[in-house]
């Protein structure tokens, strides 16, 4: 996969996907990860990206040019098309369920705004889709980005191992994730590990944890269980947490 990222501080991207599963991924070509710089395309003088906002009021506005002809030369560097996404505070919110989507395109560009964002009718004629890493505004898009690409790369066919990749399962089928437990069996501050996962019982364990994760999502995200039927055994397990947690 390739992704494609228009931003005024591509150093911050770039070193940013170059750091553990998503950095071994592009030395193993699973992912490709370019940037661009909008004042490369600048085309007067003072390499000039922004404008003042028509209408009046404080900051600064990314002009549509520079950004047009970055987003030109991504679309000629490679012949697959390029599903465009801006990253704003206005865009949909960011789930596990669209990186998913994401993570199975050949290409995406992602631009980064800065300032107050950028014209809106770069929006509207070039981008397909605008997504928000969460409901706060942050200096730039660069951080969005470096999720996206975090969260779609580590999903790239190879680039977790099977230990990592199990890790995985839990958030990914909806639910949040059950408790983990290292050595020492017993901290002498914190007291001990529950018994279940020292039994060796491999079927209670994976009972134990689906249990957790259940009823950690009830107590904790409710809002996820509403979006999600659960099957007959859940149903019992979580049953079960409840009846244990009022008691
Ligand atoms: N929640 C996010 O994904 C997010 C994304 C970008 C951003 N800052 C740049 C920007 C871009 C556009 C409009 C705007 O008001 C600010 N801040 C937060």
């Amino acid at each position: 996969m390739r992704i494609d990222v228009v931003s005024l501080f591509p150093d911050f991207v770039r070193q940013s996907a170059a750091i553990g599963v998503v950095g071994r991924a592009q030395q193993r070509e699973l992912l490709q990860v370019e940037t661009w710089n909008p004042r490369d395309f600048a085309t007067d003088n003072y390499r000039t990206v922004d404008g003042r906002p028509f209408g009046g009021g404080p900051g600064m506005v990314m002009l549509i040019d520079p950004l047009r002809a970055a987003l030109a030369a991504i679309r000629e560097a490679a012949p697959e098309p390029v599903h465009v996404i801006y990253l704003s505070p206005q865009g949909a919110r960011l789930t596990q369920k669209k990186v998913e989507a994401l993570a199975g395109m050949p290409r995406i560009a992602l631009i980064c705004g800065r300032y107050e964002g950028v014209d809106e009718r770069l929006i509207e004629h070039e981008v397909d889709e605008e997504l928000s890493i969460g409901d706060y505004v942050l200096s730039g898009g660069e951080l969005g980005a470096a999720v996206i690409i975090d969260a779609v790369g580590r999903l790239q066919e190879g680039a977790l191992n099977d230990a990592q990749s199990a890790q995985q399962d839990s958030f990914s089928d909806g639910l949040l994730d059950c408790p983990h437990y290292t050595r020492p069996v017993h901290h002498d501050v914190w007291g001990g590990v529950p018994e279940v996962l020292l039994s060796g019982d491999h079927a209670a364990i994976r009972r134990w944890r689906r249990k957790q994760s259940l009823g950690r999502t009830w107590l904790r995200r409710p809002d996820l269980l509403t979006q999600r039927a659960l099957d007959d055994e859940s149903r019992a397990l979580l049953d079960e947490f409840r009846r244990e947690y009022t008691r």
